[in-house]
């Protein structure tokens, strides 16, 4: 038979053979809808051509709907589809919260009714602590306390991605099953003060000619306590045009500062008319341009609510602050309650200059110490006078450090994650090293997302007395 793969000259120059198309893309079935997946999208099974079942992962439906879908490309053990015909649909989906909702890929669970959503997003929380190891449903369920949601027009932090083509500017989010991107001139998830600017931010661009705008990639906007910090972007420097009209907006829209970046050249202020500031436990601390901040400041409350919670029922003195940023929690941990001293520990040189000078200006009980925590964790020295760690790790997880907590970490653990995976993966490690998991609160500060925070309290099971 003859063959019909094609040779063709891959990027190197060698010669490869083409990979050969997958023969279920752009195939179309009838599914049922079983669950909503831990991504958010509807989950169901089909028959592959040699006859076995694989998942089907449809956006946009519910556990009940019977849809016609294309499968549109693989997907891990499935295929990513989209719904061609709705057949039945028992239970009515819910109307869209935002204006952008069919176009915009941010926010994909609109369609859920509030309660199966709180719900659904409740049981990742219970998902992620049966992967733990913890096997009994009623133990699962039991740990895991009230979702706390923050509300629409909440979100302090955005990352647009910038086109500037000859068809528009485009200003936003990723277009669902596309890289295109679309404007959201009515985000329903971030502050006002953000979505205005990212308005403004489009009518600039447009004025100006298109090569000139197009240098422009992406555009990060953080709303600290006193106005916006805004960082732009961009392929190349700003020529003087851009940035005496960048300068001009951040007058006219008051904003606190505006900074630029090209490639990874260190970040150029615009303009700074103040200087950035968030506040901890009543201490301001300097935002450093672009840095990390809880995604709402009702999810920051909640978060430092539950650490206050179980610290009560903790005689803590020493504590250690893994992966502090510029102290969200570092603060409260120091100055509220019972006055504690904290070591706070952070990898990246930025925020730990913003935290050491409000420390400084605070004159608060704090140590701080810039550390790669992947590379060099705290080890057993180290840990031998805490009497509680907490961590907050990026979404990676904090593998290293929590081998060695596992062995050598104090009696308590409090511990903070924007990833339910790794959380799993870490809390594992700490219950085979003799920690019981002994609660854990699920922060939901990206409404009508995947996305879950969790907060969970740990403690060193003790030996049992002789
Ligand atoms: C999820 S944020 C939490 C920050 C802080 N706890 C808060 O709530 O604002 C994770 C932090 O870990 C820091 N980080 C990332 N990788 C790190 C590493 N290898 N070592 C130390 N810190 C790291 C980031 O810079 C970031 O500040």
């Amino acid at each position: 038979m003859k063959n019909r793969s094609r040779n063709f000259r891959s990027r190197s120059g060698r010669r490869g053979t083409a990979p050969r198309r997958d023969p279920m893309v752009g195939k179309e079935v009838d599914v049922r809808i079983a669950d909503i997946g831990a991504r958010g999208d509807g989950l169901a099974e089909t028959a592959a051509i040699d006859g076995k079942s694989v998942l089907v992962y449809v956006d946009g439906v519910l556990p009940g709907d019977d849809v016609r879908v294309k499968l549109r490309q693989k997907r891990g053990d499935g295929y990513g589809a989209e719904v061609m015909a709705v057949h039945a649909r028992p239970k009515a989906h819910a109307d869209a919260k935002c204006p952008h909702y069919e176009k915009c890929g941010g926010c994909s669970l609109q369609h859920l009714p509030d309660d199966d959503y709180r719900i659904w997003k409740r049981q990742r929380a219970v998902q992620a602590v049966r992967r733990a190891g913890i096997s009994d449903d009623a133990e699962a369920e039991m740990l895991v306390g009230t979702l706390e949601t923050s509300p629409p027009s909440s979100r302090r932090r955005a990352d647009f991605s910038v086109i500037c083509t000859q068809d528009g500017v485009f200003v936003g989010y990723a277009e669902r099953f596309s890289h295109h991107i679309v404007n959201v001139p009515g985000c329903a998830v971030l502050v006002p003060e953000i979505v205005e600017f990212r308005n403004h931010c489009q009518s600039f661009l447009e004025s100006l000619p298109r090569d000139s705008a197009g240098i422009v990639k992406s555009i990060v906007i953080n709303a600290a306590d006193n106005g916006l910090d805004v960082v732009i972007s961009a392929s190349a420097e700003p020529d003087l045009d851009m940035r005496q009209g960048l300068a001009e907006l951040a007058d006219f829209v008051d904003l606190a500062r505006i900074a630029w970046k090209t490639g990874d050249n260190p970040t150029e202020p615009l303009a700074q008319r103040r200087v950035p500031e968030v506040h901890f436990a009543g201490v301001a601390v300097p935002v450093p341009a672009g840095g990390f901040l809880q995604a709402t400041r009702q999810g920051e409350k909640a978060l430092t609510a539950a650490m206050a919670d179980a610290l009560a029922h903790i005689p803590a003195r020493q504590v250690i602050d893994l992966f502090c940023g510029i102290g969200s929690f570092t603060f409260s941990l120091a100055l509220q309650g019972d006055r504690r001293r904290v070591l706070a520990v952070e990898g990246d040189d930025t925020a730990v200059r913003a935290l050491q000078y409000a420390v400084g200006r605070a004159a608060a009980p704090i140590e701080v110490s810039r550390r790669d925590l992947f590379r060099q964790p705290l080890d057993a020295d180290d840990l031998k006078n805490a009497d509680v760690v907490v961590f907050d790790p990026p979404r990676a997880g904090a593998l290293a450090q929590c081998e060695i907590l596992a062995d050598f970490g104090p009696e308590w653990i409090l511990a903070v994650s924007c990833n339910p995976a790794t959380f799993a993966r870490d809390i594992r490690l700490l219950r085979n090293g003799g920690y019981e998991l002994q609660k854990v609160v699920p922060v939901d500060q990206f409404l009508w997302s995947a996305h879950l925070e969790l907060f969970a309290v740990l403690r060193r099971a003790l030996p049992a007395a002789a």
